[in-house]
């Protein structure tokens, strides 16, 4: 993930680092020792209570280590002022953690602030965050958080970690209280920040999914903060390096090897668009001069707002705005089972794919999806033949699906 961009993050070494807390008879960390590559992100997983959340909590200190030392770069921070230390560390929890009676510009000002940026400089850094996040500034500068979506206020999250540029982010479960479609974009738009800005990423979470979707890396730590491994998700899947590690990633082996499948791996259909406003008589031509039965919709940025068929094109003089609600969109960076996903949900046998900023750039089908699936199924079953992706034909069908005629994408 590191290759050809400016790398902005700092390593992290624990170096002997144990956590004995008060009153408990066995350490919560034993004694690790862990080397973080700068621009990387390294994803914790492991079973509840093996010390996950101290460890990356000790990296912030946020939870003092009882022994050893940690390194940010070159600087031993294991005696370094607290509240410095957290200053150039971003922090994210579930649901954003924002102070609630904030407006979302003041959340993300408030490193910047105690820090003593001027006003100019903070609103600069705060539009370039929000765009960065995936949020019009003009909707919701002045907004409270309690007036936005979670996944919504998870994205402030992130800019007001981002907000005094970091080289290192830590995140605990950060997506861990959100509905499993907004979970995707928001594990999509990390993705997308993180290539832009390369900087270190730790992230706890309880989804060996979400570990082998976010992480270069994945620690699997075992009771007291065992490391079982550390390896790239490929090499964990291929080779488990414990029975713990195999028990662990389990009977999700198989359809964890979907998650290493993204959607930029596989070939896309390009897509006609077309903005408000213009003329469908022009539009339907285009289209069809293309082969094409539907178009999408775009606002000025390249947005999706809808993909109406010819058919519902042709029904007005001029494309109209219309924001379809159950437009299922993916990343370059989404899993084929996310892609596969979002489909399900919307009812739709194609998603329309989009790039970091959210401008539509072609569209997917099931079709493709079930052929690239059903070829990794049939290596995976030669040595796991119980795992089996039944009740979807090629057509994108369920069992429960929709009737062939609303299948948007053929
Ligand atoms: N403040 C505390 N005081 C005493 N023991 C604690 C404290 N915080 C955590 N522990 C114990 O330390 C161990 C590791 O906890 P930790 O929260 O780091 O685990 P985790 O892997 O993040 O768990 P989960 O996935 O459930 O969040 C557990 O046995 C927990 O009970």
């Amino acid at each position: 993930m590191t290759e050809n961009r400016a790398v902005t993050g700092a390593s992290i070494r624990l170096d002997g680092v144990v956590k004995r807390y008060r009153g408990q008879s066995k350490p919560a960390v034993e004694s690790i020792d862990l080397d973080i590559e700068a621009g990387q992100v390294v994803a914790f997983v492991g079973p509840s209570g093996c010390g996950k959340t101290t460890t990356l909590k000790m990296i912030n200190r946020l939870i003092e280590p009882t022994a050893g030392r940690i390194l940010i770069g070159d600087r031993d921070v294991t005696h370094e002022n607290p509240d410095k230390l957290r200053q150039s560390i971003g922090y994210v929890i579930q649901s954003g953690g924002l102070f609630p009676h904030w407006s979302v510009a003041r959340n993300i000002g408030a490193v910047p602030r105690v820090l003593g940026w001027d006003g100019k400089r903070i609103e600069e850094r705060t539009e370039y965050l929000l765009d960065l996040v995936g949020l019009d500034a003009d909707t919701f500068r002045d907004r409270l958080p309690k007036d936005m979506s979670g996944g919504q206020q998870q994205r402030v999250g992130v800019a007001r970690a981002l907000a005094a540029d970091p080289p290192v982010l830590l995140m605990d479960e950060p997506f861990g209280a959100v509905d499993p479609i907004t979970r995707v974009r928001l594990q999509d738009s990390l993705i997308a920040i993180q290539h832009e800005l390369a900087k270190t990423v730790v992230i706890v979470t309880h989804d060996f999914e979400e570990a082998t979707k976010l992480g270069d890396k994945v620690l699997i730590l075992s009771e007291g903060g065992h490391i079982e491994q550390y390896a790239t998700p490929e090499e964990i899947l291929a080779t488990p390096a414990t029975p713990f590690v195999e028990e662990f990633v389990g009977s999700g082996a198989t359809l964890a090897h979907l998650t290493l499948s993204r959607v930029k791996d596989v070939d896309h259909d390009a897509v006609v668009t077309a903005r408000v406003g213009e003329s469908s008589h022009e539009v339907i031509g285009r289209a069809r001069a293309r082969g094409a039965t539907w178009i999408v919709v775009v606002d000025t940025h390249g947005r999706p707002r809808a993909w109406p068929s010819l058919d519902e094109v042709a029904t007005k003089e001029r494309i109209s705005d219309y924001l379809d609600p159950r437009l299922p969109v993916v990343a370059p960076s989404s899993t084929l089972n996310d892609a596969l996903d979002t489909m399900l949900a919307a009812s739709q046998g194609g998603v329309l794919v989009t790039d970091g900023r959210g401008a539509v750039t072609g569209s997917l089908t099931i079709a493709t999806i079930m052929s690239v699936i059903r070829g990794q199924l049939s290596d995976a079953r030669a040595d796991d033949g119980h795992v089996t992706y039944t009740g979807y034909d090629e057509h994108g069908r369920g069992d429960d699906g929709p009737p062939e005629g609303e299948v948007r994408a053929p």
